[in-house]
């Protein structure tokens, strides 16, 4: 079947949802799996576009921009979802531009009762003014800590840096990864096109990042089925699965687990499931038959995160809702899916335990006392 089949005007194409009830919107959230130039705020995009002189937005008016990044990006195929970072990357060539991108994001998503982020990007997308790679890094690290101090620490931000799956820099971009690691940069990461890039391509950064004991996360399972995963999960040695959605695949109807769906639940490998944006991408067809419950029932370890706010139109409190109105999820499923994603985080142990203990449980505890 031809991915885009998978599509129907359900779910697909609905508004992305009524106002977000107030226990979401306090509720404490963690996200791992969120595109630094997939979440720019459009009016943001509209400005730096006029002042570097980018002519190629297809509009300059903020509401109508983020409209058309989600439906642009709702096309049933991931690579049609993925030529709308063309227009964010344009305006992300400078380091005063990154910056206040970075800076920007980091609010955001405090005012969307983030308290841990991992937000990843592909420095190689953002050479084009004339930044070195370190250049880049550093612009956004400037950001982050901008944010961050701006939002009073409600929020802690780290970075993944992402190698193009279709380009050969991911064994320069793992070494940049490496070279960051204390300047707030916890991890690598493999994204785009995944049909025709599989993971293995790019073993070298893997086994690279491995013998330094460095953190790294692939994208799989998105637009390619259940081998995609295998061979990030076994040959390359992926800690988490970047969607991972399709792992369906080795999942009987009547819930038997083939083996490598089993290797990935028993060996508790982190799913960071992003549900508008598989319903964008043509991954699952609509919020009722995504399979992020039925992974959780089964005992997989599941995250929920945006992939892209300005490109899925979503925050994680969106995210919250859909799965509240699709699923009927109260306050302690979004506990499970907080505190599973801050047990995932490529942070020290003794952070993650203060972050769930001081930050998740009590914010829990005050939801539930409410
Ligand atoms: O869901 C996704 N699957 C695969 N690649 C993605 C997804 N979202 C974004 N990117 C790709 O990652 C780059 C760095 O952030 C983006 O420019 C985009 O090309
Ligand atoms: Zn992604």
């Amino acid at each position: 079947m031809h991915l885009s089949d998978n599509l129907t005007a359900t779910g697909v194409s609905s508004p992305t949802g009524p106002v977000v009830a107030d226990w979401i919107r306090q509720a404490p959230k963690a996200v791992l799996h969120d595109h630094l130039d997939g979440s720019l705020r459009a009016a943001t995009i509209v400005e730096l576009a006029r002042d570097h002189g980018y002519t190629g937005l297809p509009t300059e008016d903020p509401a109508e921009l983020a409209e058309w990044f989600r439906e642009a990006a709702n096309s049933g195929s991931l690579e049609r979802y993925l030529e709308t970072f063309a227009h964010t990357c344009a305006v992300m060539q400078t380091r005063a531009a990154l910056e206040r991108v970075a800076e920007e994001c980091v609010l955001d998503m405090a005012a969307d009762g983030i308290v841990y982020a991992e937000i990843r990007y592909a420095p190689e997308q953002h050479l084009e003014g004339g930044l070195t790679l370190d250049e880049v890094v550093e612009a956004v690290n400037a950001g982050f800590r901008a944010g961050e101090r701006q939002a009073g620490g409600r929020i802690t931000v780290r970075t993944l840096l992402t190698g193009m799956r279709h380009t050969d820099r991911s064994l320069e971009i793992a070494r940049l990864t490496v070279a960051h690691r204390d300047n707030g940069v916890v991890g690598f990461d493999i994204a785009g096109g995944e049909i025709g890039n599989p993971p293995a391509r790019h073993l070298p950064a893997f086994q690279y990042l491995k013998q330094e004991n460095c953190h790294f996360t692939i994208h799989a399972g998105e637009a390619v089925g259940a081998e995609s995963i295998h061979e990030a999960v076994q040959v390359c040695g992926t800690e988490r699965i970047g969607h991972g959605v399709r792992i369906t695949d080795d999942i009987a109807e009547d819930g038997t687990l083939g083996r490598l769906a089993s290797y990935v639940r028993d060996n508790r490998i982190p799913l960071e499931i992003c549900p508008t944006s598989n319903l964008q991408t043509g991954a699952a067809k609509d919020y009722a038959s995504h399979p992020v419950d039925e992974l959780r029932r089964l005992g997989f370890r599941v995250t929920l995160n945006t992939d892209g706010r300005l490109v899925s139109g979503t925050t994680m409190g969106e995210e919250f809702q859909h799965l509240v109105d699709t699923f009927g999820y109260g306050p302690e499923v979004f506990e499970e899916f907080t505190v599973a994603a801050v047990e995932a985080a490529f942070l020290p142990l003794p952070e993650r335990r203060r972050i769930i203990e001081e930050l998740i449980r009590p914010g829990y505890a005050a939801l539930a006392a409410s």
